[in-house]
């Protein structure tokens, strides 16, 4: 982050303004009236709630906040810019920070990606990070594969619009996880981050760091269930060919709220495809 000549005055207005629940954006907002530029205040704005963050989380034991990808910073209120494709914005949360999006896939390529993925299912695993070893899970019914990053045109344009999107690397995305849910089948809540108190984490961070983000794309419409829940935050996104949930955690802990899991498919079924951003480089 880069370090503004930022006067005490100004510092501790800004602290003020956040701490009495004003949005940063208004803030920003304020700040330009006063003759700020935007840019200028944007980044002073970051820089002091970084600051609180960090000393929040040394105060209270909490491991640091990282930067995470932040799609609204990408476009308007409502629309984001994905490079080739214009994308809504459904729903905005800040805690935990989710973004519904809409139309971020065209039917075509919803259609496309599963045609690829078909012939390649297989039961879907999850890694026991104590094991450091990957299983299958009755948390986990659903059947999957991955393409590796690039593995194809249609990837690779998908990658590129995400990488647009979010404004994180091309490079720092992990390939796309295709999944597929049965009648019934689900994905109970858990966390997209490698648990640091886990054994096998290490091993797995060496290659890219932590996740950050996740992007979760809906391929078909399921007839009925399916949803994905944020139960921490009582909050269920709808299965919507060619939509998505975005969201973000900006350290490895449960003070993310983003706690998510597929809600079983009550009938027919459910195709969705997954891509996780790395903190750094994915190989
Ligand atoms: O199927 C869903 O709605 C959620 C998928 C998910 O949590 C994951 O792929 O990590
Ligand atoms: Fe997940």
């Amino acid at each position: 982050m880069t370090t503004l000549e930022l006067p005490d005055s100004s510092r501790q207005w800004i602290v003020d303004q956040v701490r009495s629940g004003r949005e940063p954006f208004d803030v920003m907002d304020a700040m330009v009236v006063e003759g700020w530029q935007r840019d200028q205040a944007q980044l002073a704005v970051q820089e002091v709630i970084h600051g609180l963050m960090v000393e929040h989380a040394r105060a209270n034991g909490l491991p640091e906040p990282t930067p995470v990808p932040e799609p609204m910073d990408r476009g308007g209120p409502h629309q984001l810019d994905g490079g080739d494709r214009r994308v809504a914005v459904l729903a905005n949360l800040r805690h935990p920070r989710v973004v519904v999006m809409g139309g971020l896939l065209s039917d075509a390529e919803c259609d496309g990606l599963i045609e690829l993925a078909r012939q390649r299912l297989q039961r879907s695993e999850t890694f026991l990070l104590d094991e450091g070893v990957s299983q299958v899970h009755e948390a986990r019914t659903s059947e999957g594969m991955f393409f590796t990053r690039g593995e194809n045109a249609l990837c690779q344009r998908i990658e590129t619009r995400l990488a647009k999107l979010c404004a994180w690397p091309v490079e720092f995305g992990e390939g796309l996880q295709i999944l597929r849910y049965g009648p019934g089948a689900e994905y109970k809540p858990h966390f997209d981050y490698f648990d640091p108190d886990k054994s096998g984490t290490a091993g797995i961070l060496s290659n890219g760091g932590q996740r950050v983000a996740s992007i979760v794309m809906y391929l078909n419409n399921p007839e009925a269930g399916g949803e994905t829940t944020f139960p921490d935050a009582g909050f269920n996104v709808a299965p919507i060919k060619g939509n998505a949930v975005f969201f973000s955690y900006d350290r490895p802990h449960p003070m993310t709220g983003t706690r998510h899991g597929g809600a079983p498919v009550l009938a027919g079924e459910k195709w969705v495809a997954t891509k996780w951003l790395r903190l750094g480089e994915f190989r």
